[in-house]
């Protein structure tokens, strides 16, 4: 099993409301409605201490309303290493009606300053002199105060550590996070088309773009497409991914899912097909609710046999650049 730092510099707090049809500019009435600490790498670090990984989470979290947080990170089993702010963590609004279709809110954050960013740093170093990380994850966006040269500066400072680093970010932050050719990368493909300059909008455009993406110096380089499945490209080749047909509920947390069964598969030595359809899989088990991928589904086995994974020819990742 293998020891997985998160670090999630703007988390959330997730209000997932379940709406038969979202009407705009009138009252809605829930269905069901469900708070959950999350944010990108909280969610990571709940899948992988699922599955029996030792994780650390980190980032900033509000002093004020840490207390759902806690109780997360206690019943998770993992190492809480958050470094407190001032005020509350933002509270995101995830809108799902019965379509399938989701409306996400995500709210801006909490500001932070200089000094947290170096109390943060030093959170971290303490962390990773107390006992080897085999990788670690920064996911998210940015919270406020935290300019894009702090946070390239931050990326680099992780990155000579020497510890693997994977990053999943959008945006102005992602371009950033590319720029210094972190281990892993995992956009979705409306996140990558900023980097790409193209909609990626059908599956030869999206190989063309995950190829480009390795050649940037990027050693896992990871395409999701929801539905349409994954394209991932590394050193030793470029596979695809299809994921099962599933009845979608709530797709917020799928990203997440993915890239911890991707960190499972390849910190368990599995075989690369092997890892590409776990992490597909169990990220299509997400969907089916709110919340993370459960790998203990009663029908995961079934969603496994359903996912297709394929080896793309040497020519797809061949003569791009
Ligand atoms: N409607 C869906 N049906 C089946 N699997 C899905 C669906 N949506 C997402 N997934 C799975 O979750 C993964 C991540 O979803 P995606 O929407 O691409 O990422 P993100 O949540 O980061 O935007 C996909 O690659 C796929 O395996
Ligand atoms: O930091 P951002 O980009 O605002 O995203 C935060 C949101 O992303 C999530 O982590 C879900 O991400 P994915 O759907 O990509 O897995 C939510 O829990 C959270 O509200």
């Amino acid at each position: 099993m293998a020891r997985v730092m998160t670090i999630t510099l703007n988390p959330a707090l997730d209000l997932a409301f379940d709406l038969e049809e979202l009407a705009l500019g009138a009252v809605n009435r829930s269905r069901h409605a469900q708070l959950e600490a999350a944010g990108k790498g909280v969610n990571v670090a709940r899948v992988l201490a699922s599955l029996g990984h030792d994780v650390v989470v980190s980032g900033f979290l509000g002093r004020d309303n840490d207390g759902p947080f806690q109780l997360a990170f206690q019943h998770m089993g993992v190492t809480d290493a958050f470094v407190r702010v001032p005020g509350e963590t933002r509270i995101n609004a995830k809108l799902a009606e019965k379509s399938g279709r989701v409306t996400d809110i995500n709210g801006p954050g909490i500001g932070v300053d200089a000094a947290q960013i170096t109390a943060l740093l030093s959170t971290i170093e303490q962390q990773l002199n107390n006992a080897s990380v085999d990788a670690i994850l920064v996911a998210g966006s940015l919270p406020p105060g935290l300019s894009l040269a702090a946070f390239s500066e931050f990326l680099t400072h992780l990155k000579a550590t020497g510890v693997p680093l994977w990053v999943d970010t959008s945006g102005e932050a992602l371009l950033h996070a590319i720029e210094i050719a972190p281990e892993a990368v995992k956009p979705n493909e409306v996140e990558l088309a900023d980097w790409a300059g193209e909609a990626l909008d059908n599956h030869a455009k999206r190989v063309s773009a995950t190829t480009h993406l390795h050649q940037a110096g990027v050693g896992q380089a990871l395409l999701s497409a929801g539905a349409e499945g994954v394209i991932w490209v590394n050193a030793s080749g470029a596979w695809q991914s299809t994921p099962p047909h599933v009845q979608a509920a709530n797709t917020v947390g799928a990203g997440d899912t993915f890239v911890a069964g991707m960190l499972h598969g390849l910190f368990s030595q599995h075989s690369s097909e092997e890892t590409l359809r776990f992490a597909t899989a169990l990220s299509a088990e997400s969907v089916r609710h709110v919340g993370v991928g459960n790998a203990h589904a009663n029908d995961f086995a079934l969603l496994l046999q359903r996912t297709q994974v394929q080896r793309l020819p040497a020519c797809s990742t061949e003569g791009t650049s």
